[in-house]
C-alpha cells in the first residue's frame, strides 16, 4: 500500500482542490475516492479510507480513531447558499411538524437542530430523506434541509409560495461567529504507520487547494457547465467560502460543539487533536 486513499467531496464546495487534484497534477500518487460527505463520513470511520474530508461533527463521535489536519477546513463566516432549508412555513412555526434532513449530511443535521432549539424554541419531528424538491420531499415534510449543490440548486431556482434560509445566516445571527462544516482528518492507525504517506497527502490537498484557487476563474469556467450555476456565480460562491482552520474557525468549531454536546447530539466536547504534519 503506498498509495494513500484519500477521501474526496464530490460537490462544488471543493472544485478548487479538485482542480488542483487534476489540472494541477497533484492527484498522482493518490488513491482518490469522490463522494458524498456522508458516505466518507461512514469509509473514513470504517478505516477504508486513510485521509478524508468529514463532517465536522464525525471528528466529535470518532476523536480517539480520527487526527485533524491542520489549517484545512470547509468554512464560512455567514450566508453561504449551500446549507439551506426550503419551508412552506416560517422556521418559527415548524414545532411538532414533519422535517426532511438531506441524507448527505451529517453536521448540519446538528446544525439545524440546534437553530431551530435555541433561536425558534421549536422542536420538529425530524427524519433523513434523499428525496429531491423534484421527487417530492415536500409532500411529506414541512421543510427540508439540503446541502451541497442540492442547496445551491435551490437557492437559485426558487419556487414561489416557499421560504428559503441560509443556515449560514442563521448560525451567524445565532452564535455572532462562521461555522466550520468540514474538517480533514486522518485515521490514527495509518498516521503512526505511514507518517511519509500522511504527510504527501496532507501536502497533495493542501497544494490542491492553493492551486485551485490561484485558478479558480478558469476553473470555475471549465467545470460551470456541470453544476446548477454559472461561471460567475461558481466564484462569487467560493469566494462565501472560507478554506482555513486557524485559531477562530478551531474557536468556531468548539463554540459548534459545546452546543451539540448541550443537546447531546455527541458525547462531550472532545480536545482538538492534531496529525504531526509539517505545514
Ligand atoms: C458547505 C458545505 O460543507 C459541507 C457540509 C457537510 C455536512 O453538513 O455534513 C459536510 C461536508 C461539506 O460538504 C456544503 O456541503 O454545502
Amino acid at each position: 500500500m503506498d498509495k494513500p486513499r484519500l477521501g474526496h467531496i464530490n460537490f462544488i464546495n471543493c472544485l478548487p482542490l479538485d482542480w488542483g487534484l487534476t489540472e494541477g497534477g497533484l492527484g498522482a500518487g493518490l488513491e482518490i475516492r469522490p463522494a458524498v460527505p456522508a458516505t466518507l463520513n461512514s469509509l473514513m470511520v470504517s478505516g477504508e479510507l486513510d485521509v478524508s474530508p468529514v463532517s465536522s461533527i464525525v471528528y466529535a463521535q470518532n476523536p480517539d480513531k480520527l487526527l485533524i489536519l491542520p489549517n484545512l477546513s470547509i468554512s464560512a463566516p455567514g450566508a453561504l447558499q449551500s446549507i439551506v432549508v426550503v419551508a412552506k412555513r416560517p422556521l418559527a412555526d415548524l414545532g411538532g411538524r414533519p422535517v426532511a434532513l438531506t441524507a448527505k449530511s451529517a453536521t448540519s443535521h446538528g446544525l439545524l437542530k440546534i437553530i431551530l432549539g435555541k433561536a425558534y424554541g421549536v422542536e420538529p419531528e425530524y427524519s433523513v430523506s434523499s428525496l429531491s424538491l423534484a421527487d417530492g420531499v415536500l409532500d411529506g415534510a414541512d421543510a427540508a434541509l439540503f446541502i451541497g449543490d442540492d442547496a445551491l440548486f435551490a437557492y437559485h431556482n426558487r419556487r414561489s409560495g416557499l421560504l428559503y434560509y441560509d443556515l449560514g445566516d442563521e448560525w451567524r445571527k445565532l452564535t455572532g461567529g462562521a461555522m466550520v462544516y468540514a474538517l480533514w482528518v486522518a485515521d490514527r492507525g495509518f498516521a503512526a504507520r505511514r507518517p511519509d504517506l500522511l504527510q504527501l497527502a496532507y501536502d497533495k490537498v493542501r497544494d490542491g487547494f492553493r492551486y485551485g484557487l490561484t485558478h479558480l476563474e478558469a476553473a470555475a469556467a471549465a467545470r460551470a457547465g456541470a453544476t446548477p450555476l454559472t461561471a460567475e456565480q461558481v466564484v462569487r460562491y467560493i469566494g462565501l467560502l472560507d478554506y482555513r482552520l486557524d485559531e477562530a474557525r478551531r474557536q468556531a468549531l468548539t463554540n459548534y460543539y459545546r452546543l451539540a454536546a448541550d443537546r447531546g447530539l455527541i458525547p462531550a466536547v472532545p480536545t482538538l487533536a492534531f496529525a504531526a504534519v509539517k505545514p
